[in-house]
């Protein structure tokens, strides 16, 4: 598939905000057609390799996987600083399915790539939960993964298509994600 015909739903938000929670809500609405990649996947496929680490383990909600997050998002930050954009483009090319959803922008230059790539075919989406909601979801402040760069380089952005208020459940969301549905299959 020309990578220019994919329609690109990206999510982004805090940690236990439920940006995993809205995108399966959406692929449900796509079905066949739609598929949930993540930028952190191959920079934890690559990460793993060059530590001798187990792939599988770091991509669940395992103690395994937050052993070793805060070094994987120093190591990540250096790959960043020799090419911004490596792991969207690897995640990319992975890409079979017409609308990709894109579970874990983090960065102002994650964003970038998808505008220049998909200029017309892309929804830019922010999932907002009150700190007290994530803390009932499992969150507790994480000196070095709170305050990095990961978690709060998107917080000065204004100009999302849509954002997601996610602090009930999925009745109290169903309406948005109609929408960003309904608007994803209007691009196609
Ligand atoms: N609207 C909702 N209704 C019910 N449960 C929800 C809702 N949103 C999120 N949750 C639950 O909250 C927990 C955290 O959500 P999720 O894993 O989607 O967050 P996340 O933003 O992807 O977190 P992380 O960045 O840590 O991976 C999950 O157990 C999820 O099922």
């Amino acid at each position: 598939m020309n990578a220019k015909s994919h329609v690109v739903i990206v999510l982004s938000g805090k940690r236990k905000s439920g940006k995993d929670f809205v995108a399966d809500m959406l692929l449900q609405c796509f079905k066949e057609s739609g598929e949930i990649l993540r930028i952190s996947e191959p920079l934890k496929e690559i990460y793993a390799r060059e530590h001798d680490l187990n792939f599988e383990r770091l991509l669940d909600a395992s103690e395994y996987k937050e052993k070793h997050r805060a070094n994987m998002i120093k190591w990540g930050e250096e790959q960043r600083e020799k090419n911004p954009y490596i792991f969207c483009e690897t995640v990319i090319r992975k890409a079979s399915k017409r609308i990709l959803i894109i579970s874990d922008a983090r960065r102002k230059t994650d964003l970038e790539f998808f505008r220049r790539e998909f200029p017309k075919n892309l929804l830019l989406i922010r999932i907002e939960a009150q700190e007290e909601t994530r803390q009932k979801r499992g969150w507790v402040f994480t000196k070095g993964i709170d305050d990095a760069d990961s978690e709060c380089n998107l917080d000065s952005i204004k100009d999302w298509d849509y954002v997601v208020k996610n602090d009930k459940d999925n009745l109290d969301i169903q309406e948005d994600i109609k929408s960003i549905a309904h608007k994803a299959l209007e691009l196609v």
